[in-house]
């Protein structure tokens, strides 16, 4: 019984331990699969870890770039920063320059005003000074013609705009017994023919001269300075990079040559080119101050019938064919600069072309160009401005009777006096304004033709001579280019030219006083006509 009791325990346990174990078992499985659960979590959370990990990695390679990209950024605009610097600066520099300019043009209204008031005297004085006269019929006339004579060269002057002036220059001539050529006054020149008083003494009464009117005519005495002087306008257009022209034109041996060159070392008689070097060497040393970077070229060429030698090169060109251009080299002292243009000028001139005439010693053959090239760079407008300066020593116009020339001579001879007549048809089509402009008629106008036209200014000085020798070809250039000419024909007897002279000319206006007197209000009311004219240019002049 306790034996069947105690096996009965022991099933009992047992069963109690197997259900236990059962229990456990299935706890066991229970906690294996919670386990599996847990471990596929911990594997999900472990994905999850490396996903965040993996984007954290991307924010962190953002970050980076977006720091790398506000460096550039700072970079930019520390550079954009620097360049509004810079621009303040120059803008800054511009208006203190505007500020200067805006002075100086105030100064300028200034002087101009002070102008106006000093014409606006003078033209009172003038005023004052018809007043005064016109008691005296005579000097009234008088007076009224000479101012008539000055107003018809203002509107000359105005008509061409100042693009082609003609002065007459008379060579000094000691040692002619007899002289055929008289100056009126600044502007008239009186040629005498000298046949007549050569002929029968029945032509003898019969004395005649022509009157020549040229813008400014300069005596016998005049010095070389006095004719640069008048040079001023065309050369301070010229520096401003105009086209400028100037021509020294007239018979063989009368002064060209002198008058263009002169004694190039000699103080007071170095010619125009000399001094136009100077005065460009002095304009030089103010751009440079100034701040204006320029290029200054010189070529010289000689035109020889129908060839054009680089002078030098000591070379014959081609027509279409530039010069060499010796550049004038940057940074000289203002002596230096002068020195290397005169050095080219004096070597250059030696290859000329010289030949011995019945009229000349050393007659040039050939017309001389000498050209100066100005570049001036434009800082504020940033751009390039050009002029030219042509300082042409023309060759002597001759008669082949005369100058007794023969074969290359006789040739050459012609050539210079078809040249010269194209010259001269050109420049008066520039000044009549006609279209068509003869270039094509020589060698000269067709090499100068960007320089003669009605942009460009021309000044023609006619060099002549008063001996009686000459007196065909003085009379043939005079005829050639003065602006306006007038013959007389009086009687008188045994008279040395200037008294002659002196009394015909009152005589004359004293025959012509009756008709003049009649005439005498038209021209009055035409005189003031153009002075009301002329105070109106002087308005817009100044305005
Ligand atoms: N105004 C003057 N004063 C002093 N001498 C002068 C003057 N004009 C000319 N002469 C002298 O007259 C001579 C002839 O002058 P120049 O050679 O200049 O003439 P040209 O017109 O150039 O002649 P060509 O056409 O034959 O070359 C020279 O000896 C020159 O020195």
């Amino acid at each position: 019984m306790i034996q069947q009791k105690q096996n009965n325990q022991i099933n009992f346990s047992e069963y109690a331990a197997s259900e236990e174990l059962e229990d456990l078992q299935d706890q066991e499985k229970i906690l294996k699969k919670h386990i599996g659960i847990q471990l596929s979590n911990l594997e999900l959370l472990n994905i999850q870890i490396l996903a965040e990990k993996c984007k954290k990695n991307d924010f962190v390679l953002k970050l980076q770039f977006s720091n790398h990209l506000i460096q550039q950024k700072d970079q930019q605009i520390s550079q954009i920063c620097q360049k509004i610097e810079n621009a303040k600066i120059s803008k800054l520099k511009q208006i203190q320059m505007y500020k200067e300019i805006q002075i100086k043009y105030n100064q300028e209204y200034q002087n101009l005003n002070l102008n106006k008031m000093q014409l606006a005297d003078s033209l009172q004085l003038l005023q004052s000074d018809i007043q005064k006269y016109s008691d005296t019929e005579f000097f009234q006339e008088l007076y009224d013609q000479q101012r008539q004579n000055i107003l018809e060269f203002n509107e000359e002057l105005l008509s061409s705009k100042g693009r082609i002036r003609v002065v007459c220059r008379i060579r000094p001539q000691p040692e002619a017994t007899h002289k055929t050529i008289l100056v009126n006054d600044d502007y008239k020149v009186l040629l005498f023919d000298p046949h007549r008083s050569l002929q029968s003494p029945e032509k003898n009464k019969k004395k005649s001269y022509i009157e020549y009117t040229f813008m400014k005519v300069f005596e016998e005495d005049s010095k070389q300075v006095d004719l640069f002087n008048d040079l001023n306008f065309f050369l301070n257009s010229f520096f401003q990079c105009s086209n400028v022209s100037i021509f020294t034109y007239g018979p063989t041996g009368s002064g060209k040559t002198f008058t263009m060159f002169g004694e190039i070392k000699n103080q007071k008689q170095k010619g125009i080119i000399p001094r136009c070097l100077e005065q460009l060497c002095q304009k030089i040393e103010e751009y440079e101050a100034n701040g204006i970077f320029n290029e200054v070229n010189v070529s010289i060429v000689e035109l020889y019938n129908d060839k054009i030698k680089d002078l030098i090169q000591n070379a014959n060109i081609q027509e279409r064919k530039e010069p060499s251009l010796s550049k004038l080299p940057q940074g000289l002292e203002f002596k230096q600069k002068l020195q290397f243009l005169l050095q080219q000028i004096i070597s250059a001139t030696k290859n000329r072309i010289v030949r011995k005439t019945n009229c000349n010693q050393h007659s040039s053959r050939s017309h001389l160009v000498f050209t100066i090239k100005l570049k001036l760079f434009d800082k504020i407008q940033n751009k390039i401005n050009e002029g030219q300066l042509h300082l042409v020593d023309l060759a002597g116009s001759e008669r082949i009777q005369l100058s007794q020339t023969t074969g290359e001579g006789q040739k050459e001879t012609i050539f210079i006096n078809q040249s010269l007549q194209a010259l001269s048809a050109v420049l008066k089509s520039i000044k009549n304004n006609v279209i068509h402009i003869p270039y094509r008629n020589s060698l000269l106008t067709q090499y100068l033709r960007n320089s003669l036209n009605s942009n460009s200014k021309t000044m023609v000085i006619l060099n002549i001579s008063s001996h009686p020798t000459y007196y065909s070809q003085t009379k043939e250039a005079l005829n050639l280019l003065c602006l306006k000419q007038q013959q007389y024909i009086t009687r008188s007897q045994h008279q040395t030219p200037s008294s002659f002279e002196k009394s015909e000319r009152n005589k004359e206006l004293t025959q012509t006083n009756q008709q003049q007197t009649n005439t005498k209000n038209k021209k009055q009311s035409i005189v003031e006509r153009k002075l009301n004219n002329m105070q109106s240019t002087q308005k817009t002049l100044i305005f």
